[in-house]
């Protein structure tokens, strides 16, 4: 869509046979083009480079195919869970096509916000190849040079493959082909439980599959245990075959799909395998040697201000090998543009970082989780909630689910978890109390509308006031002002 209230950028000059610019882009996905549109409505000349799909894995093969999915999944899901309420339940009837065309309408509806056409729009120039470096200070895209003041690699990740024998002798599914299946797989195997993983295994049980996820550990590790213990339970309920600790030896491919050989677990039989184990960055064929640029296992090394080896190049998104979330792509391409746009300085600062697990409950966690705390060396207290006492989760029958907050000296937050439906949204406030160094006052002072969720977040931070509030010193004081009280 095109702004006419959005400022434009200069436009590159050529000379010489080479575009010459203030700030080059390799990647148009949520690291790229936030840096691009940013700079371009800030007066920059701004060359985009992308030899794909604009908008990268977030937009196309990755959170949004993948939440839309989901949510046609809970609507499946809400059918069979109808009886709860007195409404009789029964079984959803899926019709694949209908609902990959929901899942890429879903896609065609945001993608004019990271097109061609808005870009150029906003003044960038968008060469549609796949750059490299050639040296230094300069990239060369389908034959064309440029020379920029700045450069930005946001060229994004991949699905790792492990190394398992016999894995990549036959077709496996990863985020880039799953949401173009034409049909709900009869039975999909799972290789990997991080929040890729989590997610597809409800979704496709929940829209009628068979799922069996295969994890080394335990799923979602980096989150805090008793909440992690919710969602396997509901995974395990509602049937996925929830392997864990569990380790794939050799992979097998015959015409009617996969076998998964574990170690002395046998082995599982499906007709689909995903392979969800994690990510490895976009560095190949960048000619990242050449301009000096290092890399290491996770991705591009960069320093706290997101600068590579070379100074007039910066990394960021999932191929800086940091946290690998959309909103991080965001948060890094404002600290290059106050880097390379003003020369200010600023670093990353991943303390008040949220994520979200969006499964049913949804699993949200901001900053440090209890264990992170206490190896950090902080004298840590802990408020714990369930999501019982909360009377709008009564009305809706969806009482499992908590609330923990793990607390510095002073009551200072230094980390939440909380699981309930759409805790997602209820995190964003936590955030902000870590942001700004708040303290649980703020929070149990605060006055959320009856009956909401979030409700359990007041109710938390009260906790830490009950022993005083309700204790022996504050009872004698209430009997000492009500004897005088006129
Ligand atoms: C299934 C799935 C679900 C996800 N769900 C969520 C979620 O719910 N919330 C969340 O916050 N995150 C989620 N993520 C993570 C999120 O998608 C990524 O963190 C985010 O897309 C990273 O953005 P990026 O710009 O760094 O990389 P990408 O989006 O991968 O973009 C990189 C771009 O660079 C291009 N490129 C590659 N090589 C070159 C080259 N040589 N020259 C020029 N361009 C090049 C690629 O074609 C691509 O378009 C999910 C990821 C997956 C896979
Ligand atoms: N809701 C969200 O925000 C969301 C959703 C999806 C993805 N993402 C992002 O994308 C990233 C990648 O997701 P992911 O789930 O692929 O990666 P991940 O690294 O988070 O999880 C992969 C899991 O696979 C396991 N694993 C690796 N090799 C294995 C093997 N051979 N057998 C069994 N298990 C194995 C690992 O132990 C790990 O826990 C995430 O870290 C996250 O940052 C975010």
């Amino acid at each position: 869509m095109d702004d006419p209230q959005a400022s434009r950028g200069r436009r590159p000059e050529s000379r010489g046979g080479v575009l010459h610019t203030d700030l080059c882009v390799l990647g148009a996905g949520s690291a790229g083009l936030s840096v691009a549109a940013g700079a371009a409505q800030m007066g920059a000349a701004v060359v985009l480079v992308e030899p794909n799909l604009m908008g990268g894995d977030c937009l196309n093969t990755g959170c949004v195919p993948s939440k839309s999915l989901l949510a046609a999944a809970h609507a499946a899901q809400a059918m069979r869970e109808a009886g709860r309420f007195g409404i009789r339940p029964h079984e959803p009837v899926v019709d694949a096509a209908r609902l990959h065309a929901h899942v890429h309408g879903v896609i065609a509806a945001i993608a004019p916000h990271d097109s061609v056409k808005r870009f150029e729009g906003l003044g960038v120039t968008v060469l549609r190849a796949a750059g490299r470096f050639t040296g230094p200070d300069e990239v060369e895209a389908g034959g064309t040079r440029v020379r920029a003041r700045r450069f930005v690699v946001a060229t994004g990740s991949s699905a790792a493959m492990p190394p398992i024998p016999g894995l990549t002798d036959g077709p496996v599914l990863t985020n880039e082909t799953i949401f173009g299946l034409a049909e709900i797989p009869s039975h999909l195997a799972i290789l990997g439980g991080g929040p890729i993983g989590v997610e597809m295994a409800v979704a496709f049980r929940r829209l009628g599959s068979a799922v069996t996820l295969v994890q080394h550990g335990t799923i979602l590790p980096r989150d805090e245990p008793e909440a992690v213990a919710i969602l396997r339970a509901a995974l395990r309920r509602e049937g996925v075959a929830l392997l864990e600790h569990a380790r794939a030896t050799s992979v097998e491919h015959h015409a009617g799909g996969v076998r998964l050989w574990l170690e002395g677990a046998g082995a599982v039989q499906a007709t689909h395998l995903l392979v969800a184990a994690g990510r490895r960055a976009n560095t190949a064929g960048l000619g990242l040697e050449t301009a000096g640029i290092a890399t290491h296992e996770r991705g591009i090394r960069v320093d706290a201000g997101l600068r590579t080896g070379n100074r007039r190049v910066f990394a960021i998104g999932d191929v800086a090998g940091g946290p690998q979330f959309t909103h991080v792509a965001g948060y890094h391409a404002g600290i290059v543009i106050r880097r390379a746009l003003f020369g200010l300085p600023a670093r990353v600062d991943y303390a008040a970082l949220p994520w979200v697990t969006y499964v049913d409950p949804e699993l949200a966690h901001v900053g440090l989780t209890e264990a992170a705390a206490r190896d950090a060396g902080h004298a840590v207290t802990v408020l714990a909630e369930p999501l019982a006492g909360n009377d709008r989760a009564q009305a809706e029958r969806t009482t499992e689910g908590l609330i923990k907050a793990v607390l510095g000296r002073r009551g200072r937050v230094l980390g939440v978890t909380i699981v309930a439906p759409r805790a997602g949204e209820m995190i964003a406030l936590w955030g902000l109390a870590i942001q700004k160094r708040l303290g649980i006052g703020a929070i149990a002072a605060s006055l959320p509308p009856y009956p909401t969720m979030g409700e359990i977040s007041k109710r938390a931070a009260g906790g830490h006031y009950t022993p005083r509030l309700y204790g022996e010193r504050a009872r004698r004081l209430v009997g000492l002002v009500q004897r005088w009280l006129p």
